[in-house]
């Protein structure tokens, strides 16, 4: 049986031969490059891996089909792809078919009114048991394990841009989020690809990206006053093409951002990088055969990204290229803007008449010393302003971020984009967090039998050489130790909560103050306290799992995700009411007719007695309401956390960002 993919909406044919083939970009063509001097040239295309089963359709697209230039962008031709073709047909809407007598198709490059390639046809000539079997195809596609997943209307070319994505890389709820939303949305029909480093640290991290494979594709660079060469790997694995640049600035010790001495002082070229990269990846990898073109939706993630919607306005649009692309910013968090002095502009490989775009000024008390102007380019402004749609990970945040308590600066200019600025609530990754089947569990529970619960709390306990008691209410914290966490009220309020009968486990890294300050209060609350430095993802399921209480005391949190993990893990929240985390936890109400309602509890202020407070509220109710508790549990277990709902809205605010014109400045 011959095999189809679909992908994208349009029907993906494997390429049957390996064949070398000469690719160059449009900025090749003299349009952009000479401008910015960027080119790019694929040196080889290599044959998708998943595809590769050696009976895939044998068709050669030429010029007559695609057009000169389209041909030589999208990778068509070559000398080793084979066909037996009989003749062209013009359809009589100026597009010109290729008929292929011996497999009875008929292909043709299907364009919208602009001229961007949307997809091609595939017709069959004379037999319809091949339209039979297409159908089949396509069918088996869908429904892969057996169950019928939801499909979206329209579908879309979506390129994801990250600093990380699980279980590549990942730091924090980033990392989730870039590694779970792009399965979904590609189950849901959308062609998806992920931009990310091909990070290389010297550890057992490095086996992640053993999948990927080099492409052969190169893009040259011009930014940091010289040209640089970066590379592309790829993985195509759960539907999704993960695309991986690679440039020896990513190959070091430490984390994507950093090491023991703190965030890496290239961290802009670093990100400039990956940002020049992840716009040439559309037009010059072939993958399966196509590229993804210039219809594409760019999601750009934080500031790390920030540079995409800047140089599709400044470096491509302005010659014609991606004038059908829209960018979509999405906002994980706003404290982290991608702030330089104002003299590293020149590095960026922008036009200098985009200044303003970036171009940012410290207010008077910021400021260092008498003479400082207080003149920066923060990136995560210029994609602030140049951006087509804007996005943050909840409603309340969507909010927040317009106040001067939680704009950190760009709350007046978020407020001027109101009208395309939108909140989606994060889903999780349901088959990683799963109670039910986890493989980091000791035992495996649902909502309908709670028993393997205790269980895991007991073997935490043992784990953690902490008293082993079923009974004892143990609270759970897990995150980064960043100011935004919290970590300072959790410090002034051990001392008392010390006192209780309960037991308590920190699982972070991050500020060594605070790292400092959990192996302190271990010692000193040996029979009570745990304080696990470090980034462990299985402790981290143990800890969700083994807790009944998870304290999130963020200062601000855009969405949260452990708290999301813990009700799927019938363990509940107890959180400080900002962004995302009043969002998405109902405090517990005793007084309903069936018994109660909510999932945990929120407090405010976020001070230390309000969180002892609403703490000692869920041990009471933990040790004296049995059946109260055990609603929260079911409550939270039941909830429906999983993407498909926020994919749903991201399919809108998609729609929304192609009705309307792109930013052209
Ligand atoms: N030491 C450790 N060991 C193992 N795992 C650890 C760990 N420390 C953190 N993690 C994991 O990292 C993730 C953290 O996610 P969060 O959403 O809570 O926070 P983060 O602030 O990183 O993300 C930002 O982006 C996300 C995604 O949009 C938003 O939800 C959030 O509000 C925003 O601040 C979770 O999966 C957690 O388990």
């Amino acid at each position: 049986m011959e095999s189809l993919r679909v992908l994208g909406g349009i029907i993906q044919i494997p390429p049957c031969n390996s064949f070398s083939n000469s690719v160059t970009s449009k900025l090749d063509n003299g349009r952009a490059g000479r401008q910015v001097g960027v080119t790019t040239t694929t040196r080889r295309r290599r044959r998708r891996n998943n595809d590769s089963n050696g009976g895939g359709l044998c068709v050669k697209l030429t010029g007559s089909v695609l057009g000169g230039s389209d041909e030589s962008r999208l990778g068509f031709g070559g000398a080793g792809a084979s066909t037996s073709r009989d003749h062209n047909d013009d359809d009589g809407g100026g597009r010109t078919r290729r008929i292929d007598r011996e497999k009875g198709l008929i292909l043709g490059a299907e364009r919208d009114d602009s001229g961007s390639v949307v997809g091609f046809n595939l017709i069959p000539h004379s037999d319809d048991s091949l339209a039979n079997a297409i159908s089949d195809e396509i069918k088996q596609a869908e429904d892969i394990d057996g169950v019928e997943k939801p499909h979206t209307k329209t579908t879309y070319n979506i390129v994801f841009v990250t600093a990380e994505a699980a279980p590549y890389s990942k730091t924090g709820g980033l990392g989730d989020v870039c590694g779970s939303l792009p399965i979904v949305l590609a189950s849901r029909g959308h062609r998806v690809m992920v931009v990310s480093p091909r990070y290389q640290n010297g550890t057992a991290a490095d086996k992640n990206f053993d999948g990927a494979v080099d492409t052969g594709a190169r893009a040259n660079v011009l930014c940091f006053e010289g040209v640089q060469e970066v590379g592309f790997f790829h993985e195509y694995k759960e539907g999704v093409d993960w695309v991986f640049v690679d440039h020896p600035a990513y190959h070091r010790p430490g984390n994507p951002y950093g090491d023991v001495y703190g965030a890496f002082g290239d961290n802009q070229f670093r990100f400039t990088l990956l940002c020049h990269a992840a716009c040439e990846a559309p037009l010059v990898i072939p993958l399966g055969g196509f590229t993804y073109g210039e219809k594409s939706i760019f999601l750009v993630n934080d500031w790390h990204a920030g540079l995409v919607p800047v140089l599709l306005a400044a470096k491509y649009r302005p010659y014609g290229v991606y004038k059908d692309a829209r960018s979509i910013l999405v906002i994980h968090n706003l404290a982290h803007q991608g702030v330089e002095p104002a003299i590293t502009y020149k590095n960026l490989g922008l036009p200098a008449e985009w200044y303003g775009a970036l171009g940012w000024v410290f207010p008077e008390w910021a400021r260092t010393h008498a003479l400082d102007t207080g003149e920066a380019v923060n990136i995560l402004k210029g994609a602030v302003v140049t951006s087509d749609r804007i996005l943050t990970v909840s409603k309340g945040y969507a909010w927040e971020i317009t106040t001067v308590e939680g704009g950190y600066g760009l709350q007046d200019l978020l407020s001027s984009r109101k009208s395309v600025l939108n909140g989606i609530t994060n889903g999780i990754d349901d088959v990683d967090w799963n109670p039910s089947t986890d493989r980091h569990i000791p035992n495996h529970y649902s909502a309908e039998d709670l028993s393997g619960k205790v269980q895991c709390k007991v073997a935490l306990q043992k784990e953690l050489g902490l008293p082993v008691r079923p009974d004892c209410p143990l609270i759970g914290f897990i995150g980064r130790l960043d100011y935004q966490k919290g970590i300072d009220v959790i410090q002034q309020a051990i001392p008392e909560l010390m006192q209780d009968d309960v037991q308590f486990v920190m699982l972070g890294s991050g500020n060594s103050l605070y790292e400092e300050w959990m192996r302190e209060a271990e010692s000193s609350y040996n029979d009570k306290f745990r304080g696990w430095v470090g980034f462990n993802v299985p402790i981290s399921h143990r800890i969700t799992a083994g807790c009944d209480i998870l304290l999130m005391p963020s200062r601000f949190e855009p969405c949260g995700l452990n708290q999301l993990y813990a009700m799927r893990y019938g363990t509940i929240p107890v959180v400080h009411g900002t962004g995302g985390l009043r969002d998405t936890v109902e405090t517990f109400n005793p007084y309903t007719p069936d018994g109660g309602e909510g999932t945990g509890w929120t407090f405010s202020p976020l001070a230390k007695d309000e969180m002892l407070a609403a703490l000692r509220t869920a041990i009471r109710t933990y040790r004296e309401h049995k059946s109260s508790w055990d609603g929260l549990i079911k409550r939270g277990m039941q909830k429906d956390f999983t993407w498909e709902t926020a994919a749903e809205q991201y399919e809108q605010v998609f729609e929304w960002a192609t009705v309307d014109p792109p930013y052209v400045g």
